[in-house]
Parts: structure tokens; C-alpha cells; sequence
């Protein structure tokens, strides 16, 4: 997310930028990889989408990001700068630092993330005991605790002095998503990474759970990067977006455009997916086809296979090429397929 850049980016450096990110997993089929090439920029205070089909490596991106890439995964090539710190270069002790106190993530599924043998006042204590740098030397347990409630009751957690001593399984599923963000802003992160924060709740609960998201890191000041196979959702609460296929990046631009005037064949895929609130019974026509296997790509646009507009010349490796003010496109044949 370079070249031409709008009034949203150009005053500011990034929190984060990322640049040819590439992580691979080895397996019995062959080298997976999963991201290959991803260029990404987060600026201060702003809500990022990433958005794609399962599979197109959006969590295994921010994974590379904080560090959690499952072995035998590793990050082959990129450099990832953070306030300043190259990411890539940090050792146990600087990563276990970064990720309580200056980068949390949400999982998708907070039943698991959470841990089911501490009450939920055990799991945020420990998470502020641990990184918290401004909680008083003296009664610093007390001050765990009243902070630990505080943050219960901003993002919306009925009688939180009391609920705090309750155990994750005596929630609803909305509430342990609600309990997931406030241990992972119990620090007052400068980043969110949100990896589909919604997905297993039902629409309203949903719904509410993004407005806190959007709440917060106004009032709190923070980044979010907002991870989701939704573009509906990106529409309404992200100021940029970035769209993945195939371990690869797109399209990337401002919200409001990209999903005006989106480019690439995929993206136009994907926003036909978006329900109309005027046709809510018109048929959803699904992209047709899968993502390929991420082993041995390249030399092709890699959604050749399903795209309308397919052609001998797609058949090369495709750069990512400026398409309007901070809007970019991975796609040679955009004038004749918005024709
Ligand atoms: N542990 C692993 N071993 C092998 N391949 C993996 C592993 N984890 C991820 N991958 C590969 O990386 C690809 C991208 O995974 P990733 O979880 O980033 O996708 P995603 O876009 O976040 O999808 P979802 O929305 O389902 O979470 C997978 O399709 C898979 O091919």
C-alpha cells in the first residue's frame, strides 16, 4: 500500500509495514506458502480490513506479525518494522513484551482462546500484572483487579464486579468474545489484530460487538486490523482494506472506493456477495470454483482458474500497479473487464 496515497495516509508513518512478507509451512504434499509477497501499512488510528475466501492466509499474515506462526511454519523472507522495531529481529523475551503491551490479537474462536481452568478476573490480572506499567507498587493486586473490572464494563459485560469471578463456560458466546477484547486491551495496546472477532455470534450480537471494537479504539487511540471473509462488515467499520487471494494481495485501497469502484474480478466476486438491503431475497451468486493449492505457484495469475476474464496474457506473475489515489490492483485486464 504505496505509490499514490490519499489525505488518509500521507500525513503519518506507519505503526506497522509490512514489505514482501513470505511464510511457508512444510508438508508431505510440499512447501505450502501460505503468504507470498504481501506488502501492507498500518497507520496510526486507523481500522484496517483484511479481507478474503478461507484459506487465502489473512490469519497466518498476522500470525507472522506477533510472532505465533505454528511450527514447523516459518517466516522466509520480509521485513516487518513496528513503532520503530524490526519484528523479524526480535528474540522470546522481546516478542512475549510486544504482544501484552503494544500488539494484542483476538482469536476467532474465544471458547478456545480463553482459558477454561482460570476465572476470567485470573485471566486479565494476569495479562496486566504481567505487562501493566503504570498500576502502583503498593496493592498493584487491588489496582489488577479494579482495572481488571473497569475493563469489563467497557466493553459491556453486565454486573463485571461479580461476573469477574465466573469461569469462561458460564458466558454466552457474545460475552466471551466481549471477555477476549478486554483482556487483549487490558494494556492499552497501539494495535488490535481482530481475526474474525464475529463470526460464531449471531447477526445483532455481531453487530454490537464491532460498534465496541470501533468504540474503543477511538476513545483508546488504537490501530485495528480487522481480519474477516465478510466485506459487508469492512464496508461499515474499516477506513482502508486490503483483499486476499491466495496467499497474495489483490486489491488494496481506501474502504469507501475500493468497494465503490472495486477493480479486480475477485473483488467484484466478493461484493457480489454483499446482500442489497433493497433485494435482501435476490440469489447470492457465489464465486464459483476454490482457492488453489498454495504449493508450487506462480508464473500465472493465480485466479486464472476462475476468472471471467481470463486471458493468454494473465499468464505471468502480476504486480500489484497503482489504480487511483491509494487504490491498487493485482490484475492486468482491468480496463476490458470493467468494460
Ligand atoms: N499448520 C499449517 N500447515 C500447513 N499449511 C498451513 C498451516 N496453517 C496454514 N496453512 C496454509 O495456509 C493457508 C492460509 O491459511 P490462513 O489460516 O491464513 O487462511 P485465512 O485466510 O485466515 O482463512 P480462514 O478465514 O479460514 O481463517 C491455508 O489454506 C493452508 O494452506
Amino acid at each position: 500500500m504505496h505509490s499514490t496515497r490519499s489525505s488518509v495516509t500521507e500525513m503519518s508513518t506507519p505503526l506497522l509495514s509490512i514489505r514482501g512478507l513470505k511464510t511457508c509451512f512444510p508438508t508431505r504434499a510440499g512447501l505450502v506458502t501460505a503468504v507470498d509477497g504481501v506488502d501492507l501499512d498500518v497507520y496510526p488510528g486507523e481500522c484496517l480490513g483484511i479481507v478474503g475466501e478461507s484459506g487465502s492466509g489473512k490469519s497466518v499474515t498476522f500470525a507472522s506479525v506477533i510472532g505465533l506462526v505454528r511450527s514447523p511454519g516459518y517466516v522466509a523472507d520480509g521485513s516487518m518494522q513496528f513503532d520503530g522495531i524490526d519484528l523479524r529481529g526480535l528474540n522470546a523475551d522481546g516478542w512475549r513484551t510486544l504482544r501484552g503491551r503494544d500488539i494484542a490479537m483476538t482469536m476467532q474462536d474465544a471458547l478456545t482462546a480463553l482459558n477454561p481452568a482460570l476465572t476470567v478476573a485470573e485471566q486479565i490480572e494476569e495479562v496486566l500484572l504481567a505487562h501493566a506499567t503504570d498500576l502502583p507498587r503498593r496493592g498493584r493486586r487491588d489496582a489488577a483487579r479494579a482495572r481488571a473490572i473497569e475493563m469489563l464494563r467497557l466493553v459491556g459485560i453486565p454486573a463485571p464486579d461479580k461476573r469477574i469471578d465466573d469461569y469462561p463456560h458460564q458466558f454466552s458466546g457474545g460475552m466471551r468474545q466481549r471477555i477476549m477484547i478486554a483482556i487483549a486491551l487490558s494494556c492499552r495496546p497501539k494495535l488490535l489484530i481482530a481475526d474474525e472477532p464475529t463470526t460464531a455470534l449471531d447477526v445483532t450480537i455481531q453487530a454490537q460487538v464491532l460498534d465496541l471494537i470501533s468504540d474503543l479504539r477511538r476513545e483508546l487511540g488504537m490501530s485495528v486490523v480487522l481480519i474477516t471473509h465478510d466485506l459487508g462488515i469492512v464496508a461499515e467499520h474499516t477506513d482502508r482494506v486490503a483483499v486476499m487471494y491466495a496467499g497474495q494481495i489483490v486489491e488494496a485501497g481506501v474502504t469507501r472506493e475500493l468497494i465503490d469502484r472495486p477493480r479486480h474480478p475477485y473483488t467484484r466476486g466478493l461484493i457480489g456477495l454483499i446482500p442489497r438491503l433493497s433485494d435482501l431475497d435476490a440469489p447470492i451468486k457465489p464465486i464459483e470454483g476454490q482457492v488453489p493449492e498454495l504449493i508450487g505457484l506462480g508464473g500465472t495469475c493465480r485466479f486464472y482458474d476462475r476468472c471471467d476474464f481470463r486471458a493468454s496474457r494473465c499468464r505471468t506473475d502480476i504486480p500489484m500497479e497503482a489504480a487511483g489515489l491509494d487504490h491498487q490492483v493485482r490484475c492486468v485486464r482491468v480496463e476490458e473487464s470493467l468494460q
